[in-house]
């Protein structure tokens, strides 16, 4: 590995008001390396990034790009420069193929549609990344939409690539493909800059990490030679706990039943739920895994109201076996649910509204409200309270969703859901994009709720959370549903197959021995 520089960027600073994102910030990448960029949520990562890309406009320092200060207006001279980046929520069209979608962002380097399809054919079956250029995003996993991405960068002489959490949206056998495609990038003389809360994988793969803390840089190092445990607490300091100890759970009795359901697909990007059967006790976690678009976004809407049906007793709540299939949202939340959706711009919170609005969007009926008036006192306490325990990162309770760091964003939503104190908590993807200390708080508060009764059911593809806090674990495809297992006895092999649809009758046979050795 060279040891030229490709990147420098020298007292970066860029403030927002009440907080300083980035403070005189330091960072320098190799040619050929992959670098990882670490750091609590908010710690600025996301924002020196988009400086980087041009997206964001830095209030001083200098960025210097292969020995020369540029200055990066906007994301075409990023790309110009060779700087390609993959955001965490991919920015594809639905209904163009993958030829279209590359072609729209490429604009005059495109060149015609025949040409660009065959390079698109060669350069991602070169990097071990296959992509037929004439499917329809539509119809792609999430991993192939990833490869439309990175293949999207690679078409542009690329010399950096930006991988915002890449991994969270992939399944394992993905993740190492992913990683070997990096490594090749990079014996070519292509640097990769990696973010990730998954601290094992920076182990692994990274070859230098910058470690930012309230928006300056507090340390660099060589991953390789660190623990995922001495790279958290780089990150976090000594005062937070990193691990949990997670005690299994029977639970009593059931407190949601789902029986046979069965939905039709109403779009053309549905996917129909077909004889679902799932029960939740009181004081248990149930998981499922799968990946994403196989029925759980579905699921999820038919369990939580957003999708009503007005003829179905499938699903029931509580004691009585009250069938809720026709009950709406609110309704649903005053039998005792509470719901953490996984889109949080948007489902799970209202960007352009303030922390206290957005903590009154599901606590209304806590007492927030008297006579038909807000009780501003008692909502503003509600915010203040989650952004103290969940340690939300803001400068105050009046700043809007859209101003907080995605992970401080999910941290919010987590906390106003749980302080509900709900009897039936539904949650996708609970800690997604959430830092090593706050996934430990919010596991915590979890498994708080369940020991005091709570039935809880976590949609996730987050393998290691699934297997470190649920009691039963199970997946979906293409909208079916596998039989569920106590983590130790489903190896995550198995856990694999059923993600993949292949369901067998002989689960309860496995050998425990597998599943307990993915744990260690
Ligand atoms: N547009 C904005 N307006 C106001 N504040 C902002 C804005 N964008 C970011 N911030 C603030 O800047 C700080 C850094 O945010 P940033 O998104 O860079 O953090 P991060 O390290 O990427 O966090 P995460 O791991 O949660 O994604 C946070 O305190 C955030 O609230």
């Amino acid at each position: 590995m060279s040891n030229v520089k490709r990147l420098a960027m020298q007292g970066i600073t860029k403030a927002y008001p009440g907080c300083i994102a980035n403070d005189q910030v330091f960072l320098e990448i190799k040619h050929g390396e992959i670098h990882a960029l670490l750091g609590e949520n908010g710690a600025g990562k996301s924002t020196l990034m988009k400086m980087l890309y041009g997206v964001v406009k830095p209030d001083a320092g200098t960025i210097t790009w292969n020995g020369k200060q540029v200055t990066i207006s906007q994301p075409s001279v990023a790309r110009g420069l060779g700087i390609g980046m993959v955001f965490q929520h991919f920015s594809l069209f639905e209904t163009l193929t993958v030829t279209e979608n590359i072609a729209l962002v490429l604009g005059d380097q495109a060149g015609n549609t025949k040409t660009l399809a065959a390079r698109i054919k060669k350069t991602s079956e070169r990097y071990g990344m296959p992509l037929d250029p004439d499917r329809r995003i539509s119809s792609l996993s999430t991993g192939e939409r990833q490869r439309v991405e990175i293949v999207r960068c690679l078409l542009l002489n690329l010399q950096l690539l930006i991988l915002d959490e890449p991994t969270s949206v992939l399944t394992p056998q993905e993740v190492q493909n992913l990683f070997k495609t990096l490594k090749q990038l990079t014996s070519e003389g292509c640097s990769v800059l990696f973010i990730s809360h998954k601290l094992h994988e920076v182990t692994e793969l990274c070859d230098s990490a910058t470690i930012l803390r309230a928006g300056k840089v507090t340390g660099h190092c060589n991953p390789k030679q660190e623990t995922s445990e001495s790279i958290a607490r780089m990150m976090v300091g000594d005062d937070i706990a990193i691990d949990n100890d997670c005690q299994r759970a029977v639970g009593g009795d059931v407190f949601a039943r789902i029986n046979n359901l069965s939905t039709t697909a109403k779009g053309q990007f549905d996917i129909a739920l077909k004889n679902i059967n799932l029960e939740v006790k009181r004081g248990e976690i149930v998981g499922i895994a799968g990946i994403a678009g196989n029925g759980q976004e579905e699921l999820l809407k038919a369990l939580s109201g957003e999708d009503i049906h007005p003829k179905s007793t499938a699903i029931t709540f509580g004691n009585t076996n009250q069938a809720v299939d026709s009950l709406d949202p609110l309704q649903r939340r005053r039998l005792g649910l509470s719901f953490v959706p996984e889109d949080r711009l948007g489902r799970g919170a209202v960007p352009d509204m303030d922390l206290c609005d957005n903590a009154l969007l599901t606590s209304f009926d806590s007492g927030l409200v008297k006579n038909g008036f807000l009780i501003k006192s008692k909502i503003v306490e509600l915010a203040d309270k989650i952004i103290k325990q969940y340690k939300v990162k803001t400068p105050g309770n009046h700043n809007t969703a859209a101003s907080l760091s995605g992970g401080n964003l999910q941290k919010f939503i987590v906390g106003r859901e749980i302080d509900q104190n709900p009897q039936f908590l539904i949650m996708s993807h609970p800690t997604w994009g959430v830092d090593i200390g706050a996934q430990v708080a919010i596991h915590e508060a979890i498994l708080t709720l369940r020991d005091a009764g709570c039935a809880i059911l976590i949609v996730s593809e987050d393998l290691d959370e699934l297997y470190k806090i649920s009691d039963r674990l199970g997946a979906i495809c293409d909208g079916s549903i596998s039989p569920f297992l106590p983590p130790e006895d489903l190896p995550v092999v198995k856990l694999g197959q059923w993600m993949a649809g292949d369901f067998d009758t002989e689960s309860t046979q496995i050998n425990s021995t597998i599943g307990a050795a993915h744990n260690d």
